[in-house]
């Protein structure tokens, strides 16, 4: 708990000073003002995040929290739980999707087994297991509020020990199979309509997207969290790659380090940290909207705009490693590009 309080408390705005000077070199490019829209805001945003107007992005990282969930025995994924510790050997051994995107786009990646059912063994698998998988949230709560602060503290842990490492812009990504039934319930406590924030994951079937929504209304009806407490929410509703992710994203606000998020399961993870925290949301950027119907109202609730709209429903941190490449680009024009000045072309008359 005390590791927690200690993050919330380092997180401070973003340095306007920064926006302002970064916004004052944008407006001297050779370019209409304006005119690179969403890579300026990117921009405007390292700068505030880094302090410095003209950002560099250094190293990059993806932190991988993989978890289980008691409430697949409900029926709520197209897969079978065995998958999460397969995948995570998958990872290990280079061979996912987030391997590829993450090798195209220069980042690293980190696997952290935070609450895997069963033990996994590679000499790079971080383990820091905090149970064995989440109990079955439609009987009961998922985990302990001490079990949801010890996971949030994880990902603090996992994300400073990169930070340590010269990281200096991180990107969030999770496995566990069922995860986007606790991540539907989290945005249906904060707010939404459950019957428009439940999709299909993994790609289940009228019958078993009609049983995700009741058994998310039975979870919710047992276990009674207190919007007005997001550890509660998290520990009665959520996961532990979840709650680690929030951890991740919360060490990144205090260290002033970026972190690019994801898609439906790791924008609950950040949903749950911006109510930690609402400074927080000022440290994220949001990769891409996925498929996961539910996934563009987190943003909206977070006022936080995707860049990507790639029709991608996969997690792992996918869409987040393909915006490095757009992040990197915007970083690249604050510093390269010629003024109006240095290449002698003409102002706008109408100024
Ligand atoms: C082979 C495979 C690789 C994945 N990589 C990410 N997920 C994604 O799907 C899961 C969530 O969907 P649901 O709630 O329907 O189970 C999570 O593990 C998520 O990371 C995968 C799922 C599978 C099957
Ligand atoms: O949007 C996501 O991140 C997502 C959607 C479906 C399944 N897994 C992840």
């Amino acid at each position: 708990m005390e590791k927690l309080q200690e993050t919330v408390k380092k997180i401070q705005p973003i340095d306007q000073q920064a926006v302002e000077k970064a916004a004052q070199r944008l407006d001297m490019l050779t370019k209409p003002q304006g005119s690179l829209g969403v890579l300026e805001d990117i921009v405007k945003q390292l700068a505030g995040i880094t302090g410095n107007p003209i950002p560099r992005l250094g190293k990059k990282c993806v932190v991988i929290m993989a978890g289980d969930h008691g409430v697949v025995e409900e029926g709520v994924s197209a897969f079978p739980q065995e998958v999460t510790p397969q995948m995570v050997m998958n990872f290990l051994n280079g061979g996912a999707a987030i391997n590829v995107l993450s090798r195209h786009a220069g980042a690293d990646i980190v696997c952290c087994d935070i609450g895997v059912a069963s033990d996994v063994k590679h000499p790079s698998l971080i383990i820091k297991k905090v149970r064995y998988g989440t109990a079955n949230m439609a009987k009961g709560p998922a985990m302990s509020r001490e079990e949801a602060t010890r996971a949030i503290e994880v990902g603090i842990e996992v994300a400073e020990d990169k930070i340590k490492g010269g990281v200096n812009i991180l990107a969030t990504g999770e496995m566990g199979i069922g995860n986007t039934t606790p991540s539907s319930a989290i945005l249906t406590v904060f707010g939404c309509p459950v019957e428009k924030v439940v999709g299909r994951g993994t790609g289940i079937d009228d019958k078993g997207l009609a049983l995700k929504i009741k058994t998310i209304i039975k979870a919710i009806e047992v276990n009674d969290p207190d919007p007005s407490d997001p550890i509660d929410v998290l520990s009665k509703v959520g996961g532990l790659e979840i709650a680690g992710l929030a951890g991740v994203i919360l060490a990144a606000a205090a260290h002033r380090i970026p972190i690019v998020i994801d898609g439906f399961i790791s924008s609950a993870a950040a949903l749950v940290a911006s109510k930690i925290e609402p400074r927080s949301v000022q440290y994220m950027i949001a990769s891409h909207v996925s498929e996961e119907p539910g996934h563009k109202m987190m943003l909206e609730m977070m006022r936080l705009y995707p860049m990507l709209h790639m029709k991608m429903r996969l997690g792992e941190g996918t869409g987040a490693a393909l915006a490095f490449h757009i992040i990197d680009a915007a970083t690249h024009i604050q510093s390269e590009m010629a003024t109006f000045e240095s290449a002698g072309v003409s102002r706008s008359s109408s100024r």
